[in-house]
């Protein structure tokens, strides 16, 4: 069982409020970010996408003024991270949110799902990132987690929007194999796909496909290209890299016929950075 601040080796979490920012600082011997790298701000991102491999810097330094640092402790529950954050959360989902957090630190023991295994950076991270896609979709939408990792953002989806018609995949099989285990220990009506995007849109039709840190925008446009019949939008959680890479898939001419609006932005807690929703709709 895992809770905030324990762990194994010297890992140590604490929460440091300096002057008015609230930051995490993580205390311990690795250099990597709790951020995916699609995520990070534009000085510290890596160009690799995917989580293989993925190396950083600490991304969410924290933002200094002269005030002496305070640390309090992490937090203990998930209650607790949430409040922090001042978040707003169905107390209904508490329960089943703290169960997926047991399920996937118990699988990031064996396999390598996430970064992010503390409470305080779960909340700040995973579920700020699915309650803002959450509040996006509309009532009982059929709905692909492309590229889902440890199950985020689609078993949080499951969770706080009962009402969505969940599916997610991931192209990498053992990765699928722990989400699907974690579904099946949260009795979550969610269909699990060890596949490709491309292979599971060509046999499904979606009204929304979501993603976040799975590909940058040319890679997501090229993997969607020829299945834009499958679904009605693409719906991109990004860090401030995004504008970067729209550049870029202009250049290669992935943007053709392609309409982008950027539907949420909100701050990357710690950073100085935002985080966007991009949503994605082609011309019929
Ligand atoms: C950095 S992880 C992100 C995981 C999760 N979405 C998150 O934000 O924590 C990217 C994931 O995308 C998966 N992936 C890469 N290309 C894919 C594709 N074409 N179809 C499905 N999954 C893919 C990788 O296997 C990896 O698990």
């Amino acid at each position: 069982m895992h809770r905030a601040g324990g762990g194994s080796g010297s890992r140590r979490n604490e929460i440091i409020y300096e002057g008015r920012a609230l930051v995490a600082r993580r205390i311990e011997s690795s250099t990597m970010s709790d951020l995916p790298a699609d995520r990070q701000s534009p000085d510290n991102a890596e160009d690799s996408q995917g989580d293989e491999g993925t190396t950083a810097n600490a991304a969410a330094e924290p933002i200094t003024d002269s005030t002496p640092a305070v640390t309090v402790p992490a937090s203990q529950s998930l209650q607790e991270a949430i409040e922090r954050m001042e978040l707003t959360v169905d107390p209904a989902c508490v329960p089943q949110l703290d169960a997926y957090c047991q399920a996937l630190w118990g699988w990031n023991e064996k396999i390598n799902l996430t970064r992010h295994t503390t409470y305080d950076t779960f909340v700040r991270r995973d579920l700020l990132d699915s309650l803002h896609l959450a509040d996006l979709l509309a009532e009982s939408e059929d709905v692909l987690d492309i590229g889902t990792g440890g199950g985020v953002p689609g078993l949080l989806l499951a969770i706080l929007r009962p009402d969505l018609n969940v599916h997610v995949c991931d192209s990498v099989a053992k990765k699928s194999r722990a989400v699907d285990d974690m579904v099946k220990q949260l009795h979550l009506p969610v269909a699990v796909h060890a596949s490709r995007v491309q292979d599971v849109v060509d046999d499904l039709r979606f009204h929304s496909l979501v993603t976040r840190a799975a590909g940058n925008i040319s890679q997501l446009l090229t993997w969607l290209k020829d299945y834009w019949m499958s679904f009605d939008r693409l719906l991109a959680i990004k860090g401030p890299r995004w504008v970067d890479e729209r550049g870029e898939a202009r250049h290669r001419g992935l943007m053709n016929q392609i309409t982008l609006r950027r539907v949420a932005a909100y701050p990357m807690p710690g950073t100085e950075s935002e985080s966007v929703i991009l949503q994605f709709t082609r011309e019929r």
